[in-house]
């Protein structure tokens, strides 16, 4: 049986194991690094988003199911307020988002990722980078996103969300929006957020104010538009 499993070059800087020749070389990948930066702040610069807002969500959503809606109706509300909208690029959630911001008009981003296994960008994306690097992408999506949204997910969207959390806290990054849509799926990590990390005192107060847990589309898109308006006032 043949396998359409390929390794990529994360999995190859990532694994323990090299042959001499790698090691000899190791160093020099960074001139991979590099060029992902290069064409990543090339492309996004030169695609001139404006606002942009960055949608997560799981890869795993079904097309046609009610989260998939979901994703559909932010994606469209966000473009429909003027926001271009950046997501992974993959299936799921991210076609979701893509989708709606297509529909409505807006810029609608993907930036994909080089997996084991045949993907593709979903076909509601207009500008489209494909990265091999999972960490040179994610300071892509924080570097020309103003606000972020999270749709249900998995580890993915889970270690993106705290990506963003743990910039914002530590101040690495001005203050920006984060909004989890969905409280039924959200709430019980909230509630141990609260209860354990706060609870523990290995969070303050105010980093949980970071967050905003919503069903109301209508109410995460207004809180990305407070903070286009609040980061406006402070440049002029
Ligand atoms: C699992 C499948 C495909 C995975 N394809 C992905 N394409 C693009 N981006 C992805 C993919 N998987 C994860 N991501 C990133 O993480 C988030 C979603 O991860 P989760 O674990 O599904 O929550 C997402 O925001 C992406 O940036 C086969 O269907």
């Amino acid at each position: 049986m043949t396998s359409d499993r390929r390794i990529t070059d994360d999995q190859r800087l990532l694994d323990l194991e090299h042959s001499e020749e790698w090691k000899q070389r190791a160093a020099w990948r960074v001139m991979k690094f590099q060029a992902e930066f290069v064409e990543g702040f090339d492309v996004l610069e030169a695609a001139d988003l404006g606002d942009a807002v960055c949608v997560y969500g799981s890869a795993r959503t079904v097309v046609d199911s009610e989260e998939y809606k979901l994703g559909v109706d932010l994606g469209r509300k966000l473009g429909e307020a003027g926001f271009s909208v950046i997501t992974g690029g993959g299936p799921g959630a991210m076609e979701a988002a893509n989708r709606g911001a297509y529909d409505a008009g807006v810029k609608s981003v993907g930036l994909g990722i080089e997996l084991p296994f045949e993907q593709g960008i979903n076909e509601f994306v207009d500008i489209e980078l494909d990265f091999k690097y999972f960490f040179v992408r994610k300071v892509m999506f924080l570097k020309y996103s103003c606000g972020f949204c999270a749709l249900p997910g998995g580890f993915g969207t889970m270690d993106e969300l705290f990506e963003a959390l743990t910039l914002e806290q530590t101040g690495k990054v001005g203050k920006f929006p984060i909004a989890l849509i969905g409280t039924d799926y959200w709430g019980g990590l909230v509630e141990w957020l609260r209860a354990s990390m706060l609870g523990d005192g290995k969070i303050s107060t105010k980093d949980l104010d970071l967050l905003l847990v919503t069903d109301d589309l209508d109410e995460a898109v207004a809180h990305m538009q407070q903070s286009r308006s609040a980061q406006s006032s402070a440049r002029s």
